[in-house]
């Protein structure tokens, strides 16, 4: 691994069964790069996601990670029982931060989101986008350093979509995000595309 890089995949293979979904990719993440990864439906990109987070283990390959990595699914996975700001707390919950703190924390990061007057309201009250902009408080509540998001603009408007991007770029977190939208990815510094078809990456 490079010096400076907090990530660095090796000659990937991942495979379901016989199904093979990627082959000979490598990849370096350096310390505040921003990537989009597009691609068709199915080409592979959330197994990315998931293999770099270290969620799901590579066919073959190695992955080196110098710093944890927070994964934002595509559908927003919240506690049904807590509010919006209980729901964005809860990673700082988690880590011990002290209820008042993680609180004013998850306001904060639920405001840069536009969900400022909802913070009371429990999932179920709150439409897709919401729920998915909570999850995405919630990630970004811990400051991750290496942040891999799952389509985060995928059930928003076009304006709030900007605005979500414009947050995940003003971070100081690598980010790598996998998006349908090619509005979305131009605004990525650097991008992938997962072509299954070759079975390989072209950057
Ligand atoms: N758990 C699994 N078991 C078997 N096959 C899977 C599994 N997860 C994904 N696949 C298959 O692997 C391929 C890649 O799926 P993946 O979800 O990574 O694609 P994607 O590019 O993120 O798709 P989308 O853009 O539709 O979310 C698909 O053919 C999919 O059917």
């Amino acid at each position: 691994m490079s010096p400076g890089a907090l990530l660095a995949a090796a000659d990937l293979k991942l495979a379901y069964g016989k199904r093979l979904v990627l082959e000979g990719f490598s990849i370096e993440l350096a310390e505040g790069d921003r990537f989009a990864l597009t691609g068709r439906s199915g080409s592979g990109k959330t197994s990315l996601l998931l293999m770099l987070a270290g969620l799901i283990a590579p066919t073959g390959g190695s992955i080196e990670r110098k710093v944890p990595a927070v994964y934002v699914p595509q559908a927003p996975s919240l506690v049904p029982e807590l509010s919006a700001r209980q729901n964005a707390a809860l990673g700082l919950r988690i880590r011990g931060v002290a209820p008042d703190a993680a609180d004013e924390r998850a306001r904060e990061e639920l405001r840069a989101l536009g969900l400022d007057g909802v913070e009371d309201a429990l999932p179920a009250e709150l439409s897709g986008g919401m729920q998915q902009r909570v999850a995405l408080a919630r990630a970004l509540a811990v400051d991750p350093p290496l942040l891999l998001a799952d389509e985060p603009t995928g059930a928003l408007d076009r304006a709030t979509g900007a605005r979500v991007v414009d947050l995940l770029l003003s971070r100081d977190a690598t980010v790598v995000v996998a998006t349908h939208d090619p509005e979305v990815a131009a605004r990525f510094p650097r991008r992938l595309t997962v072509a299954l078809d070759d079975k390989e990456l072209v950057e």
